[in-house]
């Protein structure tokens, strides 16, 4: 994730159960209306509890009625008096397996339901969290997005985004399985307290034994995270750089990596299950203690033998739920690494540029003037660059010029304000640009460089970028580029697919497919970063002459060729004035 974030602390907890309530407050801060969905879901899966307690019951009744006739006498079921006081209870075989059915079917019912509004509800979360973390990857500082790993932040919307739901599913169950507990605790107290007495203290003994697996299991998560990180990163810079990769032919060096980080995920996973196979066993075999003990026990346990066959099968179906409330818990660990990592890219603060409403601009009359302005970098030690003041006028064309590393970037960085000066000001015709409406000065503008980022699709897609732009300014900015030349050349032209890397195109290609894509929206400024090094002098000298042609716009061009500097009407030499004169 973030490399200047922490990494989440793997210690074991100091209170084991107490990591539901952390979950819950973060939930609570990612999920609105939390309580009232996560109500209904717990208050439905105790219901479907209550009615199990019900069934297993009447149908232990059952069993032992089945062999009388008619009406039987007295309470059918040995613990309702103890609810319902003095009423007769008396139930015909009929009513008794009307119940018996009744209660199974409602189980049914609303074991369904449950399911269909958890999965409703836990894929809408899913779908939350990924929007609202691809939405935050769009709004946060440039600078602050630069600090990100792109594969991690892939990987935190594809797979980490899942946590919360997961978070949330665990959560309910929890819900779930601490009220099924409760009920059939009450059930168990009422129908024979000894038993239910032997039950708390298994669920007591249980959830102490699972306490300790709590340190491994956030271990594990950390471990996981961590290797499917790497693995993801290696596959995306191996993608990103394979032609390096086959010119050095470090292929087999790439493939000995991936199988290196390959089994490290895979150890992972077999670490998660062989962990999952230890709880299990430590619970099954806490569960068989407790009901050995019940049995060698019976015989001197003041309970009647219906009531306390109904309480033991009762303990052996709670079970289950003691062993998935510990597992939960424990999940909660396991997944707290990637609930970390969604919270700390949703607790990005976004960019006030965006956020804030500044007073609209629908065109740039006069100039833009940069009033002794300083900028530096987060984490460098000197400013990138340092009291600059100098103006660009409207409708004019202007060169920046300057060695390597001189701070053209960082100028231009400014005026498409994604950086804004750490000192100074820029004003556009006489207004502070930091008051200007972002999205609005973001129109009139438009930027290419030397390296274009092209995307998965055409040509013709690559220049509309997204953008509500008609063909035909595609195929006027196409001609203006110079690109139509070499564009109707491809098999099938305009509508040629591409692919991010566009590898069939030539490195000048590709900048004029991104200079298209600059002048496509028509833009009253145009912004040119070195975006024509790769041409040849004679193809750059056409595109500038056809750029120029368009009066009226303001031209910012960034270049190390004299020659195109010399095009512009306006020069600005960032070069510190002793040597500015040394060559003179
Ligand atoms: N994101 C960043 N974080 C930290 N420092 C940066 C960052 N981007 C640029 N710099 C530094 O700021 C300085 C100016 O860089 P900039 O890219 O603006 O120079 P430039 O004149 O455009 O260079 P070139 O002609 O090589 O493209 C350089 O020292 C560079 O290392």
């Amino acid at each position: 994730m973030n490399r200047f974030r922490k990494p989440a602390s793997a210690k074991p907890a100091v209170a084991y159960n107490l990591i539901v309530a952390a979950r819950f407050r973060e939930l609570r801060r990612l999920v609105p209306a939390l309580r009232f969905k996560m109500s209904v879901m717990i208050v439905l899966g105790i219901l479907t509890g209550l009615s199990e307690m019900v069934g297993i019951t009447f149908l232990v009744s059952l069993v032992f009625l089945l062999g009388q006739q008619g009406t039987v006498s007295g309470s059918a079921v040995p613990w309702l008096p103890a609810f319902f006081g003095s009423i007769d209870l008396s139930l015909s075989k009929p009513v008794l397996i009307g119940i018996l059915i009744g209660s199974i079917l409602f189980r049914i019912f609303l074991g369904c339901a449950n399911s269909l509004i958890a999965s409703t509800v836990n894929h809408r979360i899913s779908d939350r969290m990924r929007d609202r973390l691809y939405a935050k990857i769009l709004t946060i500082p440039f600078q602050r997005f630069q600090d990100y790993e792109r594969s991690d932040l892939i990987n935190v919307i594809a797979t980490e985004s899942y946590a919360v739901s997961s978070a949330h599913a665990s959560l309910v169950r929890l819900g779930i399985n601490l009220g099924t507990i409760v009920i059939f605790g009450i059930g168990m107290l009422v129908m024979a307290w000894p038993i239910a007495l032997l039950g708390l203290a298994f669920g007591f003994i249980h959830n102490f034994a699972l306490g300790f697996f709590a340190g491994a299991y956030r271990r594990l998560g950390v471990s996981a995270l961590a290797a499917v990180e790497a693995l993801t990163q290696l596959s995306w810079t191996t993608l990103q750089t394979l032609k390096a990769v086959k010119s050095f032919g470090l292929e087999t060096r790439h493939q000995q990596l991936f199988a290196t980080l390959s089994r490290e995920v895979g150890q992972t996973w077999r670490r998660s299950d062989r962990m999952g196979a230890t709880t299990s066993l430590l619970s099954e075999t806490l569960t068989f203690a407790v009901i050995l003990t019940i049995i060698l026990s019976s015989e001197f346990l003041p309970v009647d033998f219906k009531a306390a066959l109904s309480a033991t099968i009762l303990l052996y179906r709670l079970q289950p739920h003691i062993k998935e409330f510990d597992s939960q818990i424990l999940r909660l660990y396991e997944m707290e690494a990637s609930l970390q990592n969604v919270l700390s890219l949703l607790s990005e603060s976004d960019d006030i540029k965006q956020a804030s409403q500044g007073e609209p601009i629908t065109r740039l009359a006069e100039a833009i003037v940069f009033h002794n302005v300083s900028f530096a970098y987060e984490r460098t030690n000197a400013p990138a660059v340092r009291g600059l003041s100098f103006s660009i006028r409207a409708g004019e064309t202007t060169a920046l010029t300057g060695p390597s590393g001189s701070g053209k970037t960082t100028i231009l960085n400014m005026i498409l304000d994604l950086n804004r000066p750490t000192q100074g000001t820029i004003t556009v015709d006489g207004r502070d640009l930091a008051t200007i409406d972002h999205s609005s000065w973001l129109q009139l503008l438009s930027v290419s460089g030397q390296d274009v980022e092209l995307m998965e699709g055409t040509v013709l897609d690559n220049i509309r970028f997204r953008r509500d732009i008609p063909d035909e300014d595609i195929r006027w900015a196409a001609d203006v580029a110079c690109a139509t030349e070499f564009i109707e050349d491809l098999p099938y032209g305009f509508d040629e697919w591409l692919g991010d890397e566009a590898i069939r195109l030539s490195g000048g290609q590709r900048q004029r497919i991104g200079l298209a894509r600059a002048l496509a929206s028509r833009p009253q400024i145009l912004i040119l970063d070195e975006a024509t090094s790769a041409l040849d002098e004679e193809t750059e000298m056409r595109v500038f002459s056809a750029i120029k042609q368009d009066a009226g716009r303001t031209l910012i061009v960034v270049s190390h060729r004299p020659g195109v500097a010399r095009l512009m009407k306006n020069q600005i030499d960032l070069r510190p004035p002793a040597a500015i004169s040394k060559l003179r």
